[in-house]
């Protein structure tokens, strides 16, 4: 043996160089293989075709939560052939949001959403592009600048805070047993799409009943919107995608063009002139299409107009209407806050039967009930869909270009690692610690995050306050005919939107305000 091993390596050193680079040809040969290998999040085990279609129920953010206690805060699905990320933590979320923000920032087709956003023309569905950052550019200085938030929509919420007061009065007035009993739900949506409609278009909305006309639109086009529509997560089938789809097309086709001949209608009236009012949506639109420096940079062409105006109201007053909702609801499940809250507010040095603007600035306990409804009931609860526009390694793990991305805020308002108790209602969480909705914390996101940040925040909580304030300062609440706080069904409804499957009917007891 020793002369063969003697021949085959000639010295102890020689034999100990040729190991070495064995060795070392292998680690770096298994490195390459590994490295060349995906790490994807972790997912739960899915079927042919399929993929994990069949593990998402009625109610995806709670089958997303649900499968996150197993799989942690971050796991890619199959959603038929498109991958899907799925995040519900913190970190997780500013990953997406903030750090990865640039790759995140586009939005997946849905052919519904294609059809009521008039062909991507609006701002919430469009892609990542040009067309998005001018749109938005737009909005963020003209149509919601903080200046028309905080000045010019002052009076106009201040005029619907009291139509919507009044409205109430008299429906509590006129019930039919004489209980009092107002359906709340009805109230607030009326009343943001009443606000919404007054900014778009001044006054004139109300003519022809438009806004109810408006009001019944958006009713119909948001449950739309989360409806399971198979062409959607299955794009490979393009020939028989008109088939799979058709019912959600022609629900949406309906929807689009009452809602198309309505905007061109309100489109048409403003160009033949206007006499009365601020300045709205249209006419800053108007001038802008017509504007030479607007022109050179991006032009507004009217279907711009229309999906915009329209979008407005989908995008904005349904969220809007169901957190006032979902606020109320929790303040009569929880008599102690009610308590706390109406003390707060009835602590107002003021002697009118409404309270303005500058009346409901300071009121630290209900910002911070605001807050906590937003944690636990957040109306967008998996945000938007974002789609990657390239491949992406979030903490480690491979992201394929093209993926669907839900940030699951719901879940991660009721994560027991982060707040305790979570399935309590309670403000005093945030009275000395008031939440940063567009600042650096992603404990909740109710209004998402990064570029696409909603751009009616600063508009929601500031009409969500006077709007509540006012309910407080000019009735007393209770809940209808004898119903215990525990015994109020919270079961939700499918939709895009977290909702309550019940109306919310309240009896309402005006209040007589007196010095
Ligand atoms: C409480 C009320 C509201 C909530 C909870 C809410 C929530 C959201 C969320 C979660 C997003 C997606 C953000 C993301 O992808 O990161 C969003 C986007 C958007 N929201 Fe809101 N929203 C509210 C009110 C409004 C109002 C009043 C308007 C306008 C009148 C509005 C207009 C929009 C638009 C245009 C987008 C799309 C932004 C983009 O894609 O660039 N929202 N909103």
């Amino acid at each position: 043996m020793a002369p063969l091993i003697e021949q085959a390596f000639p010295s102890s050193t020689t034999f100990f160089i040729s190991v070495l680079c064995f060795t070392l040809l292998i680690l770096l040969f298994t490195k390459r293989i590994f490295k060349n290998k995906p790490n994807p999040p972790p997912s739960p085990p899915k079927l042919p075709l399929l993929g994990n279609l069949h593990q998402i129920g009625p109610l995806p953010h709670r089958s997303f939560q649900e499968l996150s206690k197993k799989y942690g805060p971050i796991m890619l699905f199959h959603l038929g052939e498109i991958p899907t990320l799925v995040v519900s933590s913190a970190q997780m979320a500013r990953e997406v949001l903030k750090t990865h923000d640039s790759v995140f920032a586009s939005r997946p087709h849905f052919k519904a959403a294609t059809i009521l956003s008039y062909n991507h023309h609006d701002i919430a569905f469009s892609p990542y592009g040009e067309q998005w950052r001018c749109l938005r550019k737009i909005t963020s200085m003209h149509l919601f600048s903080s200046k028309r938030v905080l000045q010019t929509f002052k009076t106009l919420r201040e005029e619907e805070v009291l139509f919507m007061v009044n409205k109430i009065k008299k429906e509590a007035e006129t019930s039919t047993d004489g209980d009092g009993i107002v359906n709340m739900r009805d109230a607030f949506y009326k009343f943001t799409n009443d606000i919404i409609c007054h900014m778009i278009s001044g006054k004139t909305f109300r003519r022809d009943g438009r806004e109810e006309k408006l009001m019944n639109m958006v009713l119909e086009s948001v449950p739309l919107l989360g409806k399971f529509n198979p062409e959607d997560f299955f794009p490979s089938l393009k020939w028989i995608g008109p088939i799979l789809g058709a019912t959600v097309r022609k629900e949406a086709q309906k929807i689009f063009n009452m809602g198309y001949a309505m905007m061109t209608e309100v489109l048409k009236d403003r160009v033949e002139g206007r006499t009365e009012g601020d300045e709205d949506f249209l006419d800053i639109l108007l001038k802008l299409q017509k504007d030479e420096k607007q022109k050179k940079e991006f032009e507004i062409n009217d279907m711009h107009i229309k999906a915009l105006c329209y979008q407005s109201l989908t995008a904005g007053s349904e969220p809007l209407a169901l957190s006032l909702e979902w606020t109320m609801l929790e303040l009569l499940r929880h008599p102690r806050v009610l308590k706390k809250l109406q003390e707060e507010v009835r602590a107002i040095p003021s002697q009118n039967e409404v309270l303005k603007s500058e009346d409901v600035t300071n009121l630290s306990y209900l910002k911070a009930a605001i807050t906590e409804s937003f944690r636990l009931h957040p109306p967008t609860p998996l945000l938007i869909p974002r789609e990657s526009m390239d491949y992406c390694n979030v903490e480690g793990y491979d992201i394929p270009k093209g993926s669907r991305i839900f940030v699951n805020t719901y879940a991660m308002g009721r994560d027991p690692a982060v707040w305790d108790n979570p399935l309590e209602y309670r403000p005093e969480r945030f009275v000395n610690n008031p939440f940063n909705y567009n600042g650096n914390t992603y404990e909740i996101t109710p209004f998402g995050g990064g570029r696409r940040i909603c751009p009616g925040l600063q508009l929601s909580l500031l009409t969500m306050e006077l709007a509540l304030a006012n309910i407080l300062w000019c009735f007393d609440w209770e809940l209808p005919r004898g119903l215990k706080p525990e015994d109020v069904d919270m079961t939700e409804t499918p939709s895009l939107s977290l909702k309550r499957k019940e109306d919310l009917l309240l009896v309402a007891k005006p209040r007589k305000i007196t010095s």
